[in-house]
């Protein structure tokens, strides 16, 4: 069989719907869109199909002894294998292509939704779907909103990823701003320099998504949504304080300690500003910019290498500069796993049902009703909220964990579908959680993450570094130096004076109110600092002698911690199977279960516990647990 390569640049026509068949195409490189419109505009506006490297097309004709069925047009420059018609009879790809074809019919028989379907529509259904294959993390759809089809998965799994605009979320603008307040409290300084290491983000630059768009439906989006956060900005909370620069041009981390986490971008300007755009890039990752309002306090002139530098110009600049770049908050979240049986992309029932609504009863529609009473602030937010409960309008990607998928076009779904099987769908038709509710959800797992790193590099590796230098084995250990990357809580490693510090003795909760700047130089007991390691069984011995308890403090009563101006001097216990690390302040226990520093394996498993301390004093519950 003879193949021709051949090579096709962007919006070149390969095939025309109505046309007699010559050929059969492989997809060698490049994509290709497929539309059932004899306009090839169509591909790029509402394309039926995309096809990829190692898809095929032009097959229909040959087979049903028609002409073309659709229209298909390069996406870019796309290299192509192509058969000509005797090539295809004689090599018995039309053979291949029935058994292909009795497959999908089969495939899509044993779904639920097409079971009651007569063979020959479902076979009509099946000669015009796709069966395609996708490796773990390819994007099988990247636009829920756009897409054109509806995805069966018939083998393997997805996952349904929300990309979640943080800037739009009011839990994680007040969370951050609430970090920030904490944090200029906590340094008693009302300057914030952005140069430092533990800077976290004091406001959030409210700004739209990237764009992805190249219609100029999205694009309007864009400017809309960069005319939103200019809003956002201009009506952010003013700074109470006149020492404090909150609106200044912050520059912060990413928060990459996300649920799913794409990839930062490296890119910083000289001044800081970090842009994490990449237009080249499928998914952007996570996105954090923090970005003042125009409208800035006075500032006062701060020493070299503060905010307080950055003069209105350069300010302008960069402002321009990120809007330009149209920087976004976002953080993608898994809101569902697809298994076979199930489908993506049905939304468009709900649309079905809208237009099928009587305009009598659309025009009383409770929400419109009250709408007309309400003030046009409430207006607003009833709209968006009315939006973000339509599926059809919020955004999904689909992207493969290993799976097996047909696609069917809707116009082709539809042309067959009767009230049963739009039931069927529609009872297929999960509902996703809100972006309110999926932005506290991934604060709680931010910050659990975050603790959970920072406990794990600033406890336990440096526990481990401090006893192998007391024993003469000092190794350099890799501790990694920010302890705050996020804006999101943080573990404190040192409990300052008055603060209240807990841990397990053998009995139970204790408090501990560390008033005292020093400790006895000879206790056993671990280091404050590495907010204690205490193994319930080996709690209160020494390396040497694990039998003197060193914890003969009464319970009840304060006991004096060793401050971290007493650390070198101290002993420190080695970690040791079953130890519960402890925060202060924190209902949290990470559990060391494997190895530990004696052995010198630092495997650990941690664990998420909610600790309820009132249960744990009586009956002990969670040590037996650990045990
Ligand atoms: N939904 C669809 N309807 C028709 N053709 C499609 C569809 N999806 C992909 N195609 C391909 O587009 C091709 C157009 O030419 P053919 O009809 O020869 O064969 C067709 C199929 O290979």
């Amino acid at each position: 069989m003879a193949c021709l390569f051949r090579s096709f640049g962007r919006r070149r026509v390969v095939i025309r719907k109505g046309h007699v068949a010559q050929r059969f195409y492989f997809v060698f490189s490049g994509s290709v869109c497929v539309t059932i419109d004899d306009d090839e505009h169509s591909a790029f506006v509402k394309p039926t199909t995309l096809l990829r490297r190692g898809d095929h097309f032009g097959e229909l004709a040959f087979i049903r002894g028609l002409r073309r069925a659709a229209t298909v047009v390069c996406l870019e420059r796309t290299e192509l294998l192509s058969v000509e018609r005797e090539d295809f009879f004689s090599a018995k790809i039309d053979v291949s292509f029935n058994a292909d074809m009795e497959r999908r019919v089969a495939l899509l028989k044993e779904h639920h939704v097409f079971s009651t379907w007569p063979v020959d529509v479902v076979k009509q259904v099946a000669e015009e779907s796709i069966l395609q294959d996708y490796n773990s993390d390819e994007v099988i759809i990247r636009d829920s909103s756009k897409m054109h089809c509806i995805v069966f998965v018939t083998k393997g799994q997805c996952n349904v990823l929300r990309l979640l605009d943080l800037s739009d979320c009011k839990e994680y603008i007040d969370h951050a701003l609430k970090y920030r307040m904490g944090k200029i409290k906590e340094d008693g300084s009302t300057i914030y320099n952005p140069f430092v290491d533990d800077i976290s983000v004091s406001s959030v630059v409210l700004r739209g998504l990237p764009p992805r768009s190249e219609s100029p439906e999205e694009n309007s989006t864009a400017t809309s949504s960069v005319k939103r956060v200019r809003e956002k900005a201009k009506s952010a909370p003013p700074n109470t304080n006149p020492g404090s620069h909150q609106s200044e041009m912050i520059t912060s981390r990413p928060v990459t300690k996300g649920i799913l986490h794409l990839g930062s971008s490296k890119r910083k300007s000289p001044r800081g500003l970090v842009s994490f755009q990449d237009k080249h890039r499928e998914l952007p990752g996570l996105e954090v910019e923090v970005l003042q309002p125009s409208e800035n306090p006075p500032r006062s002139l701060k020493p070299s290498g503060s905010l307080h530098q950055i003069n209105e110009k350069e300010e302008r600049f960069h402002e321009k500069r990120a809007v330009d770049e149209n920087v976004g908050v976002g953080v993608y979240m898994m809101v569902d796993r697809l298994r076979p049986g199930q489908c993506f992309g049905a939304w468009s029932l709900l649309e079905l049902e809208d237009q099928c609504l009587p305009a009598a009863e659309k025009a009383n529609s409770p929400s419109q009703q009250n709408e007309r009473d309400l003030t046009s602030h409430n207006k607003k937010s009833i709209k968006r909220q009315t939006k973000e409960d339509k599926l059809r309008d919020r955004r999904f990607t689909l992207v493969s964990a290993g799976c097996e998928v047909v696609k069917v076009a809707k116009e082709v779904f539809f042309k067959y579908s009767d009230a049963e099987t739009l039931d069927k769908l529609k009872q297929l038709t999960t509902t996703y959680p809100k972006d309110s509710f999926l932005c506290q959800k991934y604060l709680q797992q931010s910050d659990w993450r975050t603790y959970r790193e920072n406990v794990v590099d600033n406890v336990v590796v440096r526990h481990i570094a401090r006893l192998e230098t007391a024993k003469g084995s000092a190794r350099l250990h890799k501790v990694r130096s920010s302890p705050v990357p996020s804006p999101l809580g943080s573990v404190k490693m040192w409990p300052s004076i008055n603060s209240k510090w807990e841990y397990f003795p053998d009995a139970g909760w204790e408090s501990a109110q560390v008033n005292a700047p020093a400790v006895d130089a000879g206790t056993s007991r671990p280091h404050s600092s590495d907010c204690s390691a205490i193994n319930p069984s080996s709690r209160g011995r020494s390396p040497s002698s694990r039998k003197q308890s060193p914890y003969a403090t009464p319970r009840g009563s304060p006991i004096p911690l060793p401050s971290p101006a007493s650390k070198s001097s101290e002993k420190l216990l080695p970690l040791v199977k079953n130890d519960l690390v402890l925060a202060q302040g924190s209902q949290r226990a990470l559990v060391l279960t494997h190895g530990g520093s004696r052995s010198n394996n630092y495997q650990l498993q941690i664990e998420r516990r909610i600790i309820d301390k009132n249960d744990f004093r009586k009956n002990n519950q969670l040590l037996n647990r650990v045990k």
